[in-house]
């Protein structure tokens, strides 16, 4: 699949220009609240016609404001989920599932519904009304609903945003399913760098109305030079492991990144799996000699690269471990004691419960 956009429209005081393409996979929209994310998306979904540009989707013209062609929002077999699930409340779990159904040309077999409604752990739900519902469980079936659509395309807008961060941590691995067992390209929005983290294949960031960069996860929400829209505390470095064939214990998990053997707090972990892990520059010390008698497992030699003021007495300070980039944030009275200098041999402590898969 490929998605081209190039959309150009103004809100008032506010102007969109924007244009990027997009594969197969999650590629998520990520930016600060009033970027445009939600004003993309509903052009896309065909709830707002552009002042100027196209969208098209494998060749075919969904958009074209120069040969006034449009492709009506049924048409387009885009689907969307948004913050809320947006479900029919005098209606089951099944029948808002079978809703979605109805859109599919040709509609989707008896097969196709039981395989969503696996992927999506809702078989326990289907009689219910949606009203007794979970936030968390509501939008399980607002995204079974959609899928159930047989979409060329799916918008996902903040799907998580209304959701507590139990919530979000229970439907978070169903999203990974739905990228790595379904074939459906997804357009997923959020300013949460644990969802983009977790989730997505692409980055486009989003500032103003503009797309200010695109790439993989790990390069987009790294220090140093990632988006401003991530959080002072959330900064870090985002990197691509893989879980170790021999666990020395069961309860962590032993993982290869980069050049880095990493143990992370245990939870059940296939041997080969993928994950990408997320390490907080402050959830990072430094010491210039390798400490003993701590309880960090996590004890990585390395050599400062650079360093850069962070605010009022605090330094990000860039470590090469291995060939993999991580920067801590320390204050400036500890980069004094320490007597960093570019060059130097350091190692870097990274508390085993604070890598965050
Ligand atoms: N119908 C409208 N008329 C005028 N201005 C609008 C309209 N809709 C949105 N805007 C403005 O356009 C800008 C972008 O809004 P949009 O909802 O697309 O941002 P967003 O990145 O999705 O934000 P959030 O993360 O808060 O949902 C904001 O400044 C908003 O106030």
């Amino acid at each position: 699949m490929t998605l081209d956009v190039s959309v150009r429209h103004r809100l008032d005081a506010f102007s969109l220009d924007i244009a990027f393409s997009a594969e197969g996979g999650i590629t998520a929209l990520f930016g600060r609240s009033g970027s445009g994310k939600t004003s993309l998306i509903r052009i896309l979904a065909g709830l707002i016609r552009p002042d100027e540009g196209h969208v098209r989707l494998d060749g075919e013209t969904i958009i074209d404001t120069a040969s006034k062609a449009v492709t009506p929002p049924h048409r387009r077999r885009f689907a969307t989920v948004f913050q809320e699930g947006r479900l029919f409340p005098h209606l089951s779990v099944r029948q808002n599932l079978l809703y979605g159904r109805w859109f599919s040309r040709p509609p989707a077999e008896t097969g196709e519904i039981e395989r969503v409604v696996g992927l999506l752990g809702i078989a326990p739900l289907l009689a219910r009304p949606t009203a007794h519902l979970s936030g968390g469980e509501k939008q399980r079936v607002a995204i079974g609903r959609a899928l159930l659509a047989r979409p060329r395309l799916l918008l996902m807008d903040e799907p998580l945003a209304a959701l507590d961060d139990a919530r979000k941590a229970e439907i978070l691995p169903y999203l990974e399913r739905l990228r790595d067992e379904t074939a459906i390209p997804i357009l997923y929005v959020s300013h949460s760098v644990t969802e983009v983290t977790q989730l997505a294949d692409r980055v486009l960031m989003i500032e103003n109305g503009r797309l200010t960069a695109s790439g993989t996860a790990s390069d987009m929400l790294s220090l140093p030079g990632s988006s401003a829209a991530i959080s002072r505390r959330e900064a870090g470095t985002v990197i691509e492991a893989t879980v170790l064939p021999h666990q020395p214990d069961p309860r962590i998990v032993k993982v290869a990144a980069g050049g880095l053997t990493l143990f992370l707090a245990g939870t059940a972990r296939q041997p080969g799996q993928r994950l990408r892990l997320r390490i907080a520059a402050r959830d990072i010390l430094l010491a210039t000699k390798r400490p003993e008698g701590l309880s960090a497992l996590n004890i990585i030699e390395g050599v400062m690269t650079g360093m850069a003021p962070c605010g009022q007495d605090q330094i990000d300070v860039t470590l090469d471990c291995a060939g993999t980039r991580l920067t801590a944030r320390i204050t400036t009275v500890s980069a004094d004691m320490l007597a960093l200098t570019s060059g130097m041999p350091v190692h870097a402590v990274i508390k085993t419960v604070a890598l965050d898969p």
